[in-house]
């Protein structure tokens, strides 16, 4: 069996190059983007004023100085600047030529059209011309766009972006045991969970999901299903990737013709694990147990997907220390559901007792995946371990 890192590499390999698209910058929110866009303009585009009070000339302090002329935002003041006098200016408004500070109006004491400075510091409060970014600066993030970028590239006056198509990704859960959530399951049945979190799964990496009808456990079910996930970039299957009379995942996708990148790994849940191509889409088959899915789905479907987007796989493991002493490790690389809690600068983990991949309440109480390589040793609480988290904490 190959190792994580392997079938990782392995997987990667099966994205093709991002198709571009252009779209309003108002749609932009979590895409990613391919090609840089180019400020317009620069930011802020004159000298400005960064409180409300006086532009005047330090020279002239403390004063008196006599008030000119008025400059707010979107409305400059035009006039000549004279030694001894001062322009009453508002936040944002440009500062006049010949004016060199803007001082607060709560340090100014004012009468009539007279005004003198108690102490003016040493803050101009002016943004200089071009202090944010310049004309010609060239933003393309190597992440999905986020609420703030799009306020700089709105900022750049950029209204269009070229982003990486959204991957359409099939999503095709199988089994004669599976019934629609809302149903009345029949002896023997259960509801079909992992369909719905992969789809979530592949929405949060960028990718547009559809949810094939369930097939059943036939050749001929498995078959029309792949049938309508013609088009898709990306076919994601559930289930039916072991070695049960009824797992026939595998030989359905090898007689489609499907190029088979490797099928398990030395992982742990999730060594059912099978990836490959079949005509113009990825593939992969992922465990049916619900836990082994979305472990699965967060390793190698995800980073999949935000490869297909020309994005950086991520995330990297991040450290912890121990909270209890763990036995040593079996010849599979483990992905234990844990606990983080607040330590001493790292936090602490601790997985859960119970590790059964089926158990889909232990991996809702989870908010990290504790990382163990194969044939690890026991380890002693208070040992650095590596773990992936579940979530944005
Ligand atoms: N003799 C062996 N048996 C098993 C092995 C093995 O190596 N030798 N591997 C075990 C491992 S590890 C896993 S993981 C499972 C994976 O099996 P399959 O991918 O073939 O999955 P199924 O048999 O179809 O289902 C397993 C389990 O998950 C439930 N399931 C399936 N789909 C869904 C769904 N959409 N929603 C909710 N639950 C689902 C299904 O009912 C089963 O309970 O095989 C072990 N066996
Ligand atoms: O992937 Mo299986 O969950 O190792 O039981």
């Amino acid at each position: 069996m190959i190792s994580v890192e392997e079938a990782r590499a392995r997987v990667l390999a099966l994205a093709r190059p991002p198709e571009p698209e252009q779209i309003a910058l108002e749609h932009a929110l979590g895409r990613a983007m391919i090609a840089p866009a180019v400020a317009r303009l620069t930011q802020p585009p004159f000298d400005a004023a960064a409180m409300d009070g006086y532009a005047l000339r330090s020279a002239d302090l403390p004063g008196p100085l006599s008030v000119i002329g008025t400059a707010a935002a979107g409305q400059p003041w035009q006039g000549k600047p004279a030694p001894g006098t001062a322009i009453r200016i508002f936040t944002g408004a440009p500062v006049p030529a010949g004016y060199d500070r803007v001082v607060m109006q709560e340090i100014v004491t004012r009468d009539e059209d007279q005004i003198t400075v108690a102490d003016a510091g040493q803050n101009l409060n002016i943004r200089a011309r071009g202090n944010d970014f310049a004309e010609g600066h060239e933003f393309q993030p190597a992440r999905p766009l986020r609420p703030a970028d799009l306020a700089l590239l709105a900022a750049m006056n950029v209204p269009r972006l070229t982003v990486a198509r959204r991957p359409r990704i099939a999503v095709l859960a199988g089994g004669d045991e599976l019934v629609r959530p809302g149903s009345d399951p029949a002896p023997g049945q259960i509801i079909s969970s992992n369909d719905i979190a992969i789809a979530a799964l592949a929405r949060e990496a960028g990718a547009e999901p559809i949810v094939l009808p369930l097939a059943r456990d036939t050749e001929e079910s498995l078959r029309d299903r792949f049938a309508e996930a013609e088009g898709c970039d990306l076919i994601v299957t559930i289930g039916g990737a072991s070695v049960g009379d009824h797992d026939l995942i595998a030989k359905v996708a090898a007689d489609l013709g499907m190029e088979r990148a490797f099928y398990k790994l030395a992982m742990r849940p999730g060594k059912p694990l099978m990836a490959g191509r079949i005509a113009n889409a990825a593939m992969l088959g992922l465990p049916g147990n619900p836990v082994s899915a979305v472990v699965c789905a967060k390793l190698f479907m995800q980073p999949l997907i935000r490869a297909m987007q020309g994005l950086p796989p991520g995330p990297e493991p991040l450290q912890a220390v121990l909270g209890r002493d763990l036995p040593p490790e079996g010849n599979r690389q483990h992905y234990l559901r844990a606990r983080l809690s607040a330590g001493d600068g790292i936090p602490v983990i601790e997985p859960f007792a119970d590790q059964d991949s089926a158990r889909l309440w232990v991996l809702a109480q989870a908010d990290a995946l504790l990382i163990r390589p194969a044939d690890d040793p026991a380890r002693k609480a208070g040992e650095r371990v590596n773990y992936l988290p579940l979530q944005q904490r």
